[in-house]
């Protein structure tokens, strides 16, 4: 076939969701740094209870050109927004598409929830859950949905291991057993650690790219 204009593919959307203060802003951060250095072309929505308080921290990492960063507030338990009904995130990820029909990715931070929170396919091609050392090493036994059924488990705060008496490698084989083997990766995005695996991740699952 030849004479139909290449059209760009529809960005994809990632979830980031996980417990309140696991360090969902902060990965967004590091991967914002981190996709932009492989020339991904990058949007964010966050969302926040009553707020636009992670929007405003993220338009002023200054990583990021601020337009790009859309804030939905929920108003409710903020799984509503992003499983039960996802309208509100949806139709903020439609009007970054419009506004920059070059986009590659929108991520998109689900506010801090619990154990069971998911998010609904209609909004996401991926999703990941981010819990940190600091909630204990028996979270992923636990089996809450957030846990089990992410696209990808993310460990975070890796560097507080050594301070809050848990037992990462079991942690980390718990979470492997009840997630049937799917991937798991551990980050300190206070440093930045493991941030580029989880980067690869994306591209490599979500991008398509090798
Ligand atoms: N030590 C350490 N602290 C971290 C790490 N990641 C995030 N933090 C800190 O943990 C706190 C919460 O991080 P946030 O990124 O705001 O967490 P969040 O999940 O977005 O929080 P909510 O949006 O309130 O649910 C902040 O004080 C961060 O600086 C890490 O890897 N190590």
């Amino acid at each position: 076939m030849s004479g139909a204009p290449d059209r760009k593919a529809p960005a994809a959307r990632v979830g980031i969701g996980g417990p309140v203060g696991s360090g969902k802003t902060a990965l967004v951060e590091r991967l914002i740094a981190a996709l932009t250095a492989r020339g991904v072309d990058l949007a964010v929505i966050t969302n926040d209870l009553v707020t636009h308080e992670d929007a405003e921290r993220v338009r002023r990492s200054g990583l990021i050109d601020p337009a790009r960063v859309a804030a939905v507030e929920a108003g409710a338990c903020p799984h509503t927004v992003i499983r039960e009904d996802p309208t509100l995130n949806i139709e903020a990820a439609d009007d970054l598409e419009r506004r920059f029909p070059g986009l590659d990715l929108i991520l998109i931070e689900s506010g801090g929830d619990n154990l069971a929170s998911t998010f609904s396919r209609d909004l996401t091609d991926f999703w990941m859950f981010v819990i940190d050392v600091a909630g204990g090493d028996d979270i992923p036994r636990k089996r809450g949905p957030g846990v089990v059924r992410c696209d990808l488990l993310v460990v975070n705060k890796a560097d507080l291991v050594p301070h809050v008496g848990v037992d990462l490698d079991r942690m980390l084989a718990e979470a492997r057993a009840v997630r049937g083997g799917r991937p798991v990766l551990v980050t300190n995005c206070r440093r930045g650690e493991g941030v580029d695996a989880v980067a690869d991740h994306l591209e490599r699952e979500v991008l398509f790219r090798s």
